[in-house]
C-alpha cells in the first residue's frame, strides 16, 4: 500500500508497543551492546514511550485546532504574529531531532484564534518525522485553510542533529525556511511588516 507523502490528518498505528520495545532491543544489539544487561534492560520500553510522546502528532489532526475561532475582535485588521515558538521535530531522513523555533502570523480577515492554538498547530506537524521545508508549508496551509485570513507567514529556523552531531559536523548551522501566502507573500508593504517583526525576534 503506497502511503500519501502529503498526508498530514491522523494516522493510527498497527505496531503495538511490544514489537517497537522489540526492534530498539535488535538496535541496541546492532549498536553492539547488550540488551539484557541492567543498565538496558528498560531502556526499550523507555524509548517506545518517549517515542510515544515525540511522535504524538501522528495521533491527532492540528487543524481542528484552529477550529474555534473569536469573531468579535472589534475590526481588529493588523498582523498578528507569534514569535520564537519552540520546535521539536525529527528528520525524516536519520530520525534524529532539529530542534530550533517558528514564528507564525496571518493578516485576520474577520475570524482570530487563540493564539496558544498557533502553537499547537506548529508542535502537532512537528511530532511527526518531518523536512523541514513541509513543516513549514504544513503550519502555513492549515491556517490558511481554516481561518481564511488575508495572508500567512510562516518562519522557522532550526538546526538538524544529522548536519550538527554526524556527517558534515556544521555544529551551529542553522536552516531557516518560510511559507508565505496570500498578501504576506504578494503585497510588498505586508510582506516587508511581517518579516520585520519576525527579524526583531
Ligand atoms: N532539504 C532538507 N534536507 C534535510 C532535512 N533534514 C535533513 N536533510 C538532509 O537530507 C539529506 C539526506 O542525504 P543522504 O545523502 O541520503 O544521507 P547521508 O548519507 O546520511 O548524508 P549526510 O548527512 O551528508 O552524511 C542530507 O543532506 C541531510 O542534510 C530537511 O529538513 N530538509
Ligand atoms: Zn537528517
Amino acid at each position: 500500500m503506497g502511503l500519501d507523502n502529503n498526508f498530514s490528518g491522523v494516522r493510527r498505528s498497527k505496531r503495538t508497543q511490544a514489537e517497537a520495545e522489540a526492534a530498539v532491543r535488535v538496535l541496541i544489539e546492532w549498536a553492539g551492546d547488550d540488551p539484557n544487561r541492567e543498565g538496558l534492560i528498560d531502556t526499550p520500553e523507555r524509548v517506545a514511550r518517549s517515542y510515544r510522546e515525540l511522535f504524538a502528532g501522528y495521533a491527532a489532526d492540528p487543524r481542528e485546532y484552529l477550529k474555534r475561532t473569536f469573531e468579535e475582535v472589534g475590526g481588529y485588521d493588523e498582523l498578528v504574529v507569534l514569535k520564537n515558538i519552540r520546535v521539536v521535530t525529527f528528520c525524516e531522513h536519520h530520525m534524529l531531532p532539529v530542534i530550533g523555533r517558528a514564528h507564525v502570523g496571518y493578516l485576520p480577515t474577520n475570524r482570530v484564534v487563540g493564539i496558544s492554538k498557533l502553537a499547537r498547530v506548529v508542535h502537532g506537524f512537528a511530532r511527526r518525522l518531518q523536512i523541514q521545508e513541509k513543516l513549514t508549508a504544513e503550519i502555513a496551509e492549515a491556517i490558511q485553510e481554516i481561518l481564511e485570513p488575508q495572508g500567512v507567514g510562516v518562519v522557522v529556523e532550526a538546526e538538524h542533529s544529522c548536519m550538527t552531531l554526524r556527517g558534515v559536523n556544521t555544529l551551529g548551522s542553522t536552516l531557516t525556511t518560510s511559507r508565505l501566502l496570500g498578501v504576506i507573500r504578494d503585497d510588498a508593504r505586508s510582506r516587508e511588516e511581517f518579516l520585520g517583526m519576525v527579524r526583531r525576534a
